[in-house]
């Protein structure tokens, strides 16, 4: 079990190019099953999640080969025989996703549900009132989940949360379905928006990603393509936090900055500078002052879930009272026990966190209890005084490419043990 070992107190400098999204990289992978002819994927982020994702897929008979570091090539199977493996399976909250382009493109699925994880149950219901309203006969057995069809046809759905899974796998499966569908309270993730582009560009009909309306006019086949995946708003996202949290000085490129907004404007109202170019941010941090910042995660356009416990650990030394309320997922506080090792000054009740800025964090043996809560405890062991010792990093490893080497080029001091 490898640990992260970082000498905090250096604030980061210099320019790091970011990787493409893990969340639309995943979708986009599930959604490739849907394609007849060859895909070709471009910034591809190598992480431990898309490994998996291709190794699961390639249980299933997809041929999948790297053409470069970040660009791969893959070719859906022309019918699915095995169920994909449970071992795989349930170390992948997304595999969940390939449940609707399975039922679309070979009529039935059988894949384990990936249960619930660190960060809360994660049910799949409107994942199945979607696939049934298409057509789907959904039983579960013995911790799998069966879906059949005779053939998908369009439907119209309301979603009672706008959930990202059950938007991607209900948009994916409709692709295929006859006649058309209409998605309604849709999830409004950059993400989604990235998968209905690629999906259009192999020549399906979806109209509206981005709203929170999706119309499919079902097609009766995909075809191949080439495709480049968006940048991570959510790695960017973690490197602007650490260097606001090291009072530092960095440029992001590779990103898009409408997709930061929600981080950016917060990190504003602490005083951090966050300057957008065409494609390249700029955060600057030298005058923190003493801030009550507030945060509410909501699905997007509100402040990520996914950057919650990172800006826990910068609001941890902001002079002044935070208040952090979590309405996604409900057990994503886990990472202020471990912050309270650090010294932070951090009081939860239910979903409600209240952050008393200290004046410095001390290095601490600490665990990551999930992939945000891995990346909460690097940003605050980079700001600490002394020595942090990271364990369970193969949560980190899920989503981040090569971290040690981008933040060491940035000046940290962090190593793999
Ligand atoms: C691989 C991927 O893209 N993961 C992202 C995706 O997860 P994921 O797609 O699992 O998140 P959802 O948007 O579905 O979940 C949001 C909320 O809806 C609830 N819910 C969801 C589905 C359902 O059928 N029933 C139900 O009640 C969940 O328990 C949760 O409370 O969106 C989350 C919210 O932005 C992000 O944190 C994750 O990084
Ligand atoms: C919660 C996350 O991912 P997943 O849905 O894959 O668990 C995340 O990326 O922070």
């Amino acid at each position: 079990m490898s640990k992260l070992i970082i000498a905090g107190g250096y604030p980061l400098h210099g320019k790091v190019k970011i990787s493409g999204a893990k969340n639309a990289s995943l979708a986009i992978l599930c959604g490739a099953l849907l394609a007849e002819d060859e895909v070709v994927l471009e910034n591809v982020p190598d992480i431990s999640d898309v490994r998996i994702m291709l190794e699961i897929m390639g249980t299933m008979g997809a041929k999948v080969r790297w053409l470069a570091n970040d660009i791969l090539s893959l070719k859906a199977p022309e019918q699915v025989t095995e169920e994909p493996p449970y071992n795989l399976v349930k170390q992948l909250r997304a595999s969940n996703l390939l449940l609707g382009p399975m039922l679309a493109r070979y009529k039935k699925s059988q894949i384990s549900l990936p249960g619930g994880c660190n960060i809360g149950v994660r049910p799949m219901d409107l994942h199945f009132k979607g696939l049934v309203a298409l057509g789907a006969e959904i039983n579960l057995d013995r911790g799998s989940v069966q879906a059949t069809t005779q053939g998908l046809h369009g439907t119209r759905v309301y979603l009672d949360f706008p959930s990202v899974g059950a938007t991607e796998n209900i948009m994916m499966a409709a692709c295929l379905a006859r006649g058309q569908t209409v998605i309604e309270n849709v999830a409004k993730e950059p993400e989604i928006v990235d998968l209905a582009n690629f999906l259009n560009s192999l020549g399906a009909k979806i109209r509206g990603a981005g709203t929170d309306l999706i119309k499919i006019q079902g097609v009766p086949k995909l075809t191949g393509g080439r495709y480049s995946i968006i940048p991570d708003r959510i790695e960017a996202g973690t490197f602007m936090v650490a260097a606001a949290a090291t009072r530092g000085d960095i440029l992001l490129e590779n990103v898009i900055p409408r997709h930061l907004e929600p981080l950016s404007a917060k990190l504003r109202e602490s005083n951090v500078e966050v300057l957008e170019g065409e494609d390249s941010v700029h955060v600057k941090a030298i005058g923190i002052e003493a801030k009550n910042i507030d945060i509410k995660t909501m699905p997007y356009p509100g402040f990520p879930t996914d950057m919650q416990s990172q800006m826990m650990s910068f609001l941890s030394t902001v002079p002044g009272t935070s208040i952090i309320v979590e309405n996604i997922f409900e057990n994503r506080f886990r990472v202020a026990d471990e912050l309270k090792r650090m010294g932070a000054n951090i009081k939860v009740e239910g979903r409600m966190a209240v952050i008393e800025g200290v004046t410095e964090l001390q290095g601490a043996q600490v665990k990551a209890s999930d992939l945000r809560a891995g990346a909460a405890l690097v940003i605050a062991g980079l700001m600490a005084k002394g020595e942090t010792e990271i364990s369970n990093v193969h949560f980190v490893d899920r989503g981040y490419t090569n971290i040690e080497q981008k933040l060491t080029s940035l000046g940290a001091r962090i190593r793999r043990e």
